[in-house]
């Protein structure tokens, strides 16, 4: 695991989205400045900030991460912020095939693009009178698992759906990652119930940070988010959390007290992977 002297100062944004792209990335750069006055070096935009989230919205609202104007935007935000900048996801057009991704993409305070993360597990779910939601009739799905090197150390990137998959933080965490962050968009059926649970169980699995960021809720749009942007710690405590407003919340995070929580209850070298090493094996 990095352990690293230099200080994380967590921030994420819960912002309210609209239909007006222009205005969403005006939005987002007044927020990522006022986090960055604040102390922040690692700041956090939701699933989808720039667009309203929708099968719908997507090939409408896609751009391309060469030349698109959300990309622009965000490496000027991170510049002018001097921070690390996950900036939540974007439906993204690969000009190759013109299929559409979810994209996160990620810049250092230089302002330059260091990763990308296509959701690697599409939300397609039906819960009959509740919400029927399906991205693959929109989206392609990402084949990779995402890892940023930061000068705090290393943080994997999954997006929203993707925490619902232990195995990509359980990667994480065991190449070395101390936090793993989601913009998500949980809904008001899936959000009570499984929200900050998940969040928790990612947490206290891998005894490592992870932090999920979602839109404010908007009862106008289409999609009504949970909202509840909420840091979790390495023990599975809940440090700060929201509402469903727009705001921001901010977390020291503290690789040093993480380090020694992983050595007294020491989960990672404890593993019997002799008993369970290929689980994809296992028919369910
Ligand atoms: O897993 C859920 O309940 C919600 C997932 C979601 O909203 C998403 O992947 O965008």
């Amino acid at each position: 695991m990095a352990n690293t002297a230099k200080p994380c100062k967590l921030a994420l944004i819960q912002l309210a989205v609209s239909a007006d792209k222009d205005a969403n990335l005006a939005n987002a750069r007044t927020h990522v400045l006022e986090a960055a006055s604040k102390g922040a070096n690692l700041i956090v935009l939701p699933e989808c900030f720039n667009s309203p989230y929708g099968t719908g919205y997507f090939p409408e609202y896609a751009e391309t991460l060469a030349d698109g104007p959300s990309v622009k935007s965000l490496s000027a935000m991170a510049k002018d912020a001097k921070a690390y900048l996950i900036g939540g996801s974007i439906p993204e057009r690969d000009p190759t095939d013109e299929k559409i991704y979810n994209t996160c993409t990620v810049y250092n305070p230089e302002g330059k693009l260091i990763a990308t993360h296509r959701k690697v597990h599409l939300f397609d779910i039906d819960v009959p009178g509740k919400i029927r939601f399906q991205e693959s009739e929109t989206l392609t799905a990402g084949r990779q698992l995402t890892h940023v090197d930061t000068d705090f150390g290393k943080i994997g990137v999954g997006i929203c759906y993707d925490i619902r998959f232990p195995e990509p933080a359980m990667i994480a965490a065991r190449q070395g990652c101390f936090a793993m962050i989601y913009p998500g968009a949980f809904n008001l059926t899936t959000g009570p119930l499984h929200w900050e649970l998940l969040q928790r169980a990612r947490a206290v699995d891998n005894q490592m940070y992870v932090a999920a960021c979602s839109p404010a809720r908007d009862l106008k749009a289409a999609y009504h988010a949970w909202g509840h942007s909420t840091i979790v710690g390495p023990a599975g405590n809940v440090i700060e959390t929201m509402d469903e407003n727009q705001g921001i919340i901010y977390a020291d995070l503290d690789l040093k007290t993480m380090a020694e929580f992983r050595q007294n209850i020491p989960l990672t070298t404890q593993r019997r992977f002799d008993l369970y090493a290929d689980i994809s094996k296992v028919k369910p």
